[in-house]
């Protein structure tokens, strides 16, 4: 029996014990390790990635032990390695080789009780288009990293990255996706080359390019991105819509000083910006051509990155993130100038949250919705994500 395996897995599952849920899963570890300095680099990582892994497989095979659920978890997820061949039963052993269907079929037949359809909690709560089977799947590998080419650096970022033998793939021309942990600010200008932005994040640009075309080439439009964070949509609406009075809101100053800093380094910097709760109505007369609301939600379409939240979240919580949408977007809109788009953005696949939201805004004010998707990252290993683009009524 492999020593070091067979003691990461006992660790992993110590800690799995102890998870209560009530914060991320990577905060509750890093706690962890700064209190428990015996683990070294290389068994840090081992626990930690056994810990998520045994999240990704959801509520599946509860009346086990941990440990077997995190051995069946590992299994399927990873395979089987040469050193770890001893820690697992005879017959597991032919399928060391196997890819992940023909892992997924082998835990199937041996406890029937695994099925895809539970690692994803809610199936019937997702919105339109998603292929319920791709996304349960999704959850069993961690999503890859992508970065996003800034205008003008598509040849220098891949020069860069071939120099220093770090392997890419090349989704599109402003888009990569490289290993998860890859020093990239080492070799890239963070946020003046690169960004780093999720593949369905980059996606939603689709949409500024359709508010693009409504407005005469070197005209000025005024932006509001309401809530920014650390302003990675702000970022991309620069770029494609290029002229642009931008101005940047969230409720959390600590993360608007984060993107006074990303602004610096991308070369924004003429900007308006303040702190706002948009759950209450803020007095202003000030009125945008486009405002953005990248609304705090679920988060479920990026669960493939937290999959400890395939078994904390509760159901009751959607209902309060569209509440909270739907009074973020009722002290948003009125600031819409006479001739108008409204882009309603979340990282979430819930239907509550997004379609239910598109009929919201149809419902109670002069908008009307011009596209809307579900933005899938499953078949690039990437996060989901919802866009609506409306426009005012004439
Ligand atoms: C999905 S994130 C935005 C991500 C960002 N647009 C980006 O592209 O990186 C949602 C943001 O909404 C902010 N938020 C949450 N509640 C809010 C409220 N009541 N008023 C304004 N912003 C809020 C959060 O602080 C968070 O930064």
């Amino acid at each position: 029996m492999n020593n070091y395996f067979q003691k990461h897995i006992s660790q992993a599952a110590s800690l799995i014990v102890q998870y209560n849920g009530t914060e991320p899963l990577q905060y509750f570890l890093k706690k962890y390790f700064s209190a428990n300095k015996k683990h070294g680099s290389r068994d840090r990582k081992a626990i930690t990635h056994f810990c998520y892994t045994f999240f990704r497989i959801g509520n599946n095979l509860k009346y086990l032990s941990i440990e077997e659920k995190l051995k069946i978890a590992l299994f399927i997820c990873d395979g089987i390695s040469e050193n770890e061949a001893t820690s697992f039963p005879e017959e597991w052993l032919q399928y060391s080789s196997a890819n992940l269907q023909e892992r997924i079929h082998f835990i199937q037949n041996t406890y029937p009780e695994f099925q895809l359809e539970r690692i994803f909690p809610f199936p019937e709560s997702l919105s339109k288009n998603i292929d319920k089977s791709a996304f349960q799947q999704s959850f069993l590998q961690q999503p890859f990293l992508f970065l996003r080419i800034r205008p003008g650096n598509e040849k220098i970022v891949l020069q860069k990255l071939a120099t220093e033998n770090i392997p890419f793939q090349v989704i599109n021309s402003n888009c990569i996706s490289i290993v998860n942990n890859t020093k990239i600010e080492t070799i890239l200008r963070l946020n003046k080359e690169v960004t780093v932005q999720d593949i369905s994040s980059q996606n939603t640009g689709a949409f500024l390019e359709i508010v693009k075309k409504y407005f005469p080439e070197k005209h000025s439009i005024s932006v509001w991105d309401t809530c920014a964070a650390s302003g990675g949509k702000s970022i991309l609406a620069k770029d494609i819509l290029q002229q642009t009075q931008l101005t940047v809101s969230d409720i959390r100053p600590a993360i608007l000083n984060n993107l006074k800093q990303r602004f610096k380094e991308a070369n924004i910097n003429q900007y308006q910006i303040f702190v706002a709760d948009l759950s209450k109505p803020i007095p202003s007369d000030k009125k945008y051509e486009l405002i953005i609301c990248d609304a705090p939600c679920t988060g479920s379409g990026t669960w493939a990155r937290t999959p400890e939240s395939l078994s904390i979240f509760t159901a009751d919580k959607i209902e309060l993130f569209q509440a909270l949408q739907r009074k973020i977007i009722s002290n948003c809109v009125p600031q819409l100038h006479k001739t108008g788009y409204f882009l309603y953005i979340t990282c979430s696949v819930f239907e509550k949250e997004n379609e239910a939201n598109v009929q919201f805004i149809e419902e109670n004010f002069s908008l009307k919705c011009i596209k809307q998707a579900a933005i899938t990252g499953y078949a690039q290993n990437g996060d989901s994500m919802f866009a609506a683009l409306f426009c005012t009524k004439k």
